[in-house]
Formats: C-alpha cells, sequence, structure tokens
C-alpha cells in the first residue's frame, strides 16, 4: 500500500504553518512535505517533524521573488548566481531538517529558448553535485501550462529525455498525477514507463485540484498501480481540501497510519 505524505503547504491550512505538523500526524500522516519553509529557521522545522514523528518526504529549494513572478531560477542565465546560493540555502536546511529529496524549480522561459535550456542543464549539473553531498536527490517536475504559464518544463517526455541525457545518479523525475494527466493523460502507462526514473509521486484530483477519488481519475487505481509497479517512496497529497481538510479525509480511512 502506497505510503502517504501530506502537504502542509496546501493541507491543514486552516492553521498556521508550524501547526500543521501536528495536525498532519494527528490524522494519521507520517510524512509531510511542503514547498517553502524558509520564514521558519530549520531548527524549528526539524523540532516539528521529530515531535510530531514525521518523516520529511520532499521541500523545494527557493524560488526566486514568487511575488514578482519566479518560478524558479533554473532555466534563467542571468539569474545563476542567485540559483546556486538558492541551493546552497536549501541544502542547508535539507542537512538540518532531515531532507533526501529535493524539487529545484526550472522557471519561466519558452522551452524552445536555447539559453534557457542550456542554463537550465548547468544548474542541474551543480544542484545535483551539491545536493549529492549531502545525499540528497533533486526533482525535476513537469507543471501544466494552465496553472503555471510559460513554465520551461511542461513536458513528461522532455524531463525523462533530459534525465538521460544529464546522466545523474540522483536527478529524479517528480511525476504528479494532476501536471501528468492535464498535459498528456495516459497516467498508469506514463507511471509505469516512466518509473525508473521517478523520485516522488504526488497526487490530486483533476480538474479541480481537491481529495483524489473526486475528480475524472480513479486514484485508487492508481495506488494499486504503483504497488504492482514497486513504487516504495511517498505520495504527496498535494491538493486543495474542498471544505476543512479533516472532513475531506474519507479517503485516507483504508491508509492512515502506515508509515
Ligand atoms: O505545483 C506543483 O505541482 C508542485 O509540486 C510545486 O512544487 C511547484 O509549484
Ligand atoms: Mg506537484
Amino acid at each position: 500500500m502506497p505510503r502517504f505524505a501530506a502537504n502542509l503547504t496546501l493541507m491543514f491550512g486552516e492553521r498556521p504553518f508550524l501547526d500543521r505538523f501536528a495536525a498532519a500526524a494527528e490524522a494519521g500522516f507520517g510524512a509531510v512535505e511542503f514547498l517553502f519553509p524558509y520564514e521558519h529557521p530549520p531548527e524549528t522545522i526539524a523540532d516539528r517533524l521529530r515531535e510530531n514523528q514525521l518523516t520529511l518526504a520532499l521541500f523545494n529549494a527557493p524560488p526566486g521573488d514568487w511575488a514578482a513572478g519566479d518560478r524558479g531560477l533554473a532555466c534563467l542565465p542571468a539569474r545563476s548566481v542567485e540559483f546556486r546560493s538558492s541551493v546552497e540555502h536549501a541544502v542547508t536546511y535539507a542537512r538540518a531538517i532531515g531532507a533526501t529529496k529535493l524539487h529545484v524549480m526550472a522557471g519561466i522561459a519558452p522551452p524552445d529558448d536555447r539559453a534557457a535550456s542550456n542554463a537550465y542543464r548547468e544548474s542541474l549539473r551543480f544542484a545535483c553535485d551539491r545536493a549529492g553531498d549531502a545525499d540528497l536527490d533533486v526533482l525535476i517536475e513537469p507543471l501544466n501550462g494552465r496553472d503555471m504559464p510559460g513554465y520551461h518544463l511542461a513536458d513528461f517526455n522532455r524531463a525523462a529525455d533530459l534525465i538521460a541525457e544529464l546522466a545523474l545518479p540522483n536527478l529524479k523525475l517528480q511525476f504528479d498525477v494532476y501536471h501528468r494527466q492535464i498535459m498528456h493523460g495516459d497516467v498508469l502507462t506514463g507511471l509505469q514507463t516512466l518509473a525508473p526514473i521517478i523520485g516522488h509521486v504526488q497526487i490530486a484530483s483533476v480538474p479541480r485540484r481537491g481529495e483524489p477519488n473526486t475528480g475524472e481519475l480513479n486514484d485508487t487505481a492508481i495506488f494499486d498501480a504503483l504497488d504492482r509497479l514497486g513504487y516504495s517512496g511517498f505520495v504527496g497529497c498535494e491538493y486543495r481540501p474542498v471544505g476543512s481538510t479533516e472532513e475531506g479525509l474519507g479517503w485516507f480511512a483504508l491508509y492512515r497510519n502506515r508509515g
């Protein structure tokens, strides 16, 4: 049975961020993930994880200035110095909070922009090198253009090609079922074909990005497929609860307290 990680950026949003750890543990999660923890000292995050006996499944490197429209820096040649220091900052956090997986966002640039593609490759080499020193996998995640217009990595095949080309042992694919379904469909075949390079999975209903099994996909069949494929990582619950998070956890009854 898959092991689930509550995404604390989207779930338990009724509470301040630091209170969401206890809420996730109380709801029966054994793991959590979140996007950007940088407003809080890493020691505080580490304490919350330890106090609530939670494993950290994944977090994101700093994305640049989100309010100004940045969605990562990795493909932006003019921002390479800032990108490198964002990776160093993330690795410092990762060591302190016991992370093993780091999502590095690409940034906004057309997929066919050659300077951006070259910068992206260089940035991933740098990130994997630094992350490797801390036993961290670096994840890249194709994002759909409806939620993330202009994002540089917007195709699963391209992500797979890039991972093959760079051949970095700690560069993996973040397979977000929500984005996959919007961009390509064919979710089960995608999981099977890409299984060797998948480092993390995320789930949400399509199209609303709500609770599993409330949209156009059979998420139970997806969880069963992950089992058959021998996927041993966490499935991040990166969804926006329709009402209160707890009220929407009916789907989780089968899986709670299973790691
Ligand atoms: O949007 C998603 O999906 C994510 O996983 C984030 O890390 C990036 O926006
Ligand atoms: Mg995602």
